[in-house]
């Protein structure tokens, strides 16, 4: 296993209410399975995964376990190497290997990621993708959006809960006046609020027609959230997903949206199979990213690919880096991310 650090600077950093983020550090890999070269991504978000020290350590525990196993019967040490990575515990480090060796299955077996995933889904050419506008006084948040409704987004999440309620109001509320009746509007509180301000920030940002807010209460909140559910907005969870294994936040009945996070969530793989059992849920999955780096980006592009007529994902967050780890292959046009169709992540994704 082939393990290389890298940094990303962010040319537009995202502010959010819970910090904001301007570079981004993680590990490429790089693995040789099956007689392909699979490449993954482990890009830690403090709050969200491991530290990048504690990343940097499962992954060298992961690669000794694959050396010491490589003589197995099967030829192969990615058993006992996965074995030592834990999605709850270093979930962007597991994300790094389980990528690079679904790289590899994929690419062996001569078909896209996505449909390595789910052959039934036919070819899918692109998903759609929502803009996200991070926070800003009212007349720049009006901008952007402008901007991304002009470039052919037909859904815009908006970062909320920097601000007072009102005045995330009033942001919103000029975004809707700004762009018309006929474009999504999400907001993201990133868990900023108590029980009583979210009620006041759902019931004002009804006023201004915004689908789901994404994290109003606490991570650990799932009674507060399902309350929130009556109020005639819809809720998504986020963080909550950090805090609680997938099957409590499915059972607690208390979102309506579940944001997949494959870098959060320990793999695209991971990600992929909570986003089926959702869906057998009644729960809305959307994938998106922790504005990662090109190949985290283009497997959680597979992810969403890979559910049937999925909403609008968190994918199209390319723009924000100010360089990459290679060209990108998974271009945003008129609100949509185009899928890669060679086989693996795609021809172009390669260290
Ligand atoms: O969902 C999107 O539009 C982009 C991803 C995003 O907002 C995000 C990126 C990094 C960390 C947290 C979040 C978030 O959804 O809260
Ligand atoms: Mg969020």
């Amino acid at each position: 296993m082939r393990i290389d650090p890298f940094t990303l600077e962010l040319a537009d950093p995202l502010v959010t209410a819970a910090g904001t983020i301007d570079a981004r550090e993680g590990f490429t890999v790089a693995y040789r399975h099956r007689g392909q070269r699979g490449v993954g991504e482990a890009t830690p978000l403090p709050g969200w995964t491991e530290s990048l020290e504690a990343c940097r350590e499962a992954l060298h525990r992961a690669a000794a376990a694959a050396d010491e196993n490589a003589s197995d019967s099967d030829g192969s040490g990615h058993g006992p190497a996965l074995l030592e990575l834990d999605a709850a515990e270093t979930p962007a480090a597991r994300h790094g290997f389980a990528t690079a060796l679904l790289d590899a299955d994929a690419r062996a077996d001569g078909v896209p990621l996505y449909r390595w995933f789910d052959a039934d889904v036919g070819t899918v050419s692109s998903v759609p993708v929502n803009a996200t506008i991070g926070d800003a006084p009212v007349e720049k948040t009006v901008e952007a959006a402008e901007a991304a409704v002009a470039d052919g987004f037909e859904a815009l999440k908006c970062k909320v809960g920097a601000r007072s309620v009102a005045e995330d109001a009033r942001r919103l509320r000029a975004v809707r006046e700004a762009v018309g009746e006929g474009v999504e509007l999400r907001a993201d509180a990133n868990a900023a609020y108590d029980r009583e301000t979210a009620r006041e920030a759902l019931e004002a940002f009804a006023s201004a027609g915004v689908s789901y807010v994404e994290q109003p209460l606490a991570a650990d909140d799932l009674a507060g959230h399902r309350e929130l559910r009556e109020m005639g907005v819809d809720i998504a969870l986020d963080e909550s997903l950090v805090e609680h294994d997938p099957q409590a936040i499915l059972d607690a009945d208390a979102a309506d949206v579940l944001i997949l996070k494959p870098m959060v969530l320990g793999g695209p793989d991971s990600a992929h199979a909570l986003a089926t059992r959702a869906r057998e849920r009644g729960i809305e999955p959307v994938v998106t990213t922790t504005i990662d780096g090109l190949i985290a980006r283009t497997a959680a592009v597979h992810v969403a690919a890979a559910i049937p007529d999925v909403r609008a994902c968190g994918l199209a967050t390319a723009d924000r880096l100010a360089e990459d780890l290679a060209p990108d292959p998974c271009p945003v046009a008129d609100g949509t991310i185009a899928v890669p169709q060679s086989p693996g992540l795609g021809r172009e994704v390669t260290l």
